[in-house]
């Protein structure tokens, strides 16, 4: 059987020509839709994140203030530039990269950004309405997942999915969604018991545990669908997910490539939810 590979460069580019106009339609209003960006440290990973999401801004009309602490910055100082942001009426939206440094408290800071400016949609408030199936920004890597199973017609409702992983940019959210899209849903961690048992039952199975190409053919179904969240590098230094891809692809039926799958439709993700909150200020003026 031949794997089908679900191109999420290919999906991103054709939203992002709708998004454009979008931006264009607000700039008519006067609108200037606009996106805070802090970086703190040196990662290179959030470096080469943070650098796309500002690219990606610029080529659709979004403004960007982009924001780079040193990897010491104390919790109280970036609480405050989020204060100033939030109390900022020309920024819509205002995301922080992650992972913080040690002496950051990530929670803390994803609770400062207010509700309506949490483009990450990382806040209890935002969690919250995903889970309660009402609308709010919503975190960007399990929309775009969403975006991607709907965009190639694949059916959710009814269907046993497997998310492998729990944390809460990918897993939890990611729970929520397909919950919403009436799925019958497992979510698998570290600590579950005979992960093969379940993964083998599933339908639609996303992976998202940081580990390179640890999920191989012998866990899934014939036909199954795979959505490879990882992003990892190899030994060889080459960027990997966390799915062996040549060895699942013989068995299943879709595939998300890495690179070319997931990650793209994350930025593309966070600038359509830029736009939604700076649509917003029509209604509000
Ligand atoms: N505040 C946030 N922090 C983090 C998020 C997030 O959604 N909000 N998610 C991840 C990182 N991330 C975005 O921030 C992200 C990861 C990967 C990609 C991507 O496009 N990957 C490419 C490959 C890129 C490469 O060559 O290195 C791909 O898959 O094709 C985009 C965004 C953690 N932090």
């Amino acid at each position: 059987m031949n794997v089908n590979l679900i191109d999420g460069k290919k999906v991103s580019k054709e939203l992002q020509i709708k998004l454009k106009k979008r931006v264009s339609s607000l700039r008519q209003k006067g609108i200037l839709p606009k996106l805070a960006v802090i970086l703190v440290g040196n990662n290179a990973a959030s470096k080469v994140y943070v650098r796309n999401k500002q690219i990606t801004a610029e080529k659709l009309g979004i403004e960007t203030l982009n924001i780079n602490f040193d990897k010491n910055i104390s919790e109280n100082e970036l609480i405050k530039k989020i204060d100033e942001l939030n109390n900022d009426a020309t920024v819509d939206g205002i995301l922080v990269q992650l992972p913080l440094p040690k002496q950051i408290d990530e929670s803390k800071v994803t609770q400062r950004i207010l509700p309506n400016k949490d483009v990450d949609g990382f806040h209890p408030v935002n969690m919250g309405k995903l889970f309660t199936n009402e609308i709010g920004p919503q975190p960007c890597t399990p929309r775009g997942i969403m975006e991607l199973l709907k965009y190639y017609n694949l059916e959710i409702s009814g269907k046993n999915v497997v998310i492998i992983g729990r944390s809460n940019i990918v897993g939890r959210p990611m729970a929520a969604f397909m919950l919403n899209e009436d799925a019958t849903v497992t979510i698998t961690h570290s600590k579950t018991k005979n992960l093969k048992k379940i993964t083998r039952q599933a339908d639609i199975v996303i992976v998202a545990i940081g580990k390179a190409e640890f999920i191989d053919a012998t866990y899934l179904k014939d036909d199954a669908i795979v959505i490879d969240v990882g992003m990892n590098r190899n030994k060889a230094g080459k960027l990997v997910g966390d799915v062996n891809q040549t060895s699942v692809s013989k068995k299943v039926k879709y595939l998300t490539p890495v690179p070319g799958g997931v990650g793209p439709m994350t930025i593309t993700m966070l600038m359509q939810q830029t736009i939604e909150l700076a649509e917003k200020r029509i209604n509000n003026e």
